[in-house]
């Protein structure tokens, strides 16, 4: 199996970009593991906010692959201890042939019809995070969960 996340837009600030850099090689030292960006739209501004983010479903949408199990992140989500987490990938594991793509979507969050593609929705915090910081969140968070399953000394409980 391998994991990617798909996120909408660059990463804008240096440091998040070495940070999220950083847990990204980490990681694919336990598993294939890579982000794919979608561009960000031009000429926003007259764009509604369902419009933005119907424009970005159509990529997202473009940019999945038949078989992929689809994972949004979302505040509404699922919520896990660490190592619940990692139990939770570690199936994933024995049952995903292809590809399990986590999503995080754009400043306005999915529209409908990506939460129609998706299999689950897990949440990192009740909080809403940038859709720029949830990056770090989430990939220091699958990196702690590789760490769990392989009996690293990352996390302590
Ligand atoms: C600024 S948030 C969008 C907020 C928007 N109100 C919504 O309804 O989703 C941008 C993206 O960051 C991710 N995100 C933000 N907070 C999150 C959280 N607590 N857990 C998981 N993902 C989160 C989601 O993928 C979301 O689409």
């Amino acid at each position: 199996m391998k994991i990617t996340l798909i996120v909408v837009g660059r990463t804008v600030e240096k440091h998040y970009i070495t940070a999220i850099n950083d847990y990204i090689e980490r990681t694919k030292h336990f598993i294939s593991f890579d982000m794919e960006v979608i561009p960000e739209l031009k000429n926003t501004k007259s764009l509604t906010m369902d419009q933005q983010k119907e424009k970005e479903a159509e990529l997202l949408l473009k940019a999945f692959q038949p078989g992929d199990v689809i994972v949004l992140l979302d505040e509404f989500g699922k919520e896990f201890r660490s190592v619940d987490f990692a139990n939770w990938l570690e199936k994933k594991m024995h049952n995903v042939n292809k590809r399990l793509v986590f999503v995080i979507g754009g400043p306005y969050g999915f529209s409908q019809k990506i939460y129609d593609a998706a299999h689950e929705k897990i949440s990192m915090s009740k909080m809403t995070f940038s859709h720029q910081m949830v990056r770090l969140i989430f990939v220091e968070q699958l990196y702690r969960a590789m760490t769990i399953l392989n009996n690293g000394p990352y996390h302590h409980e």
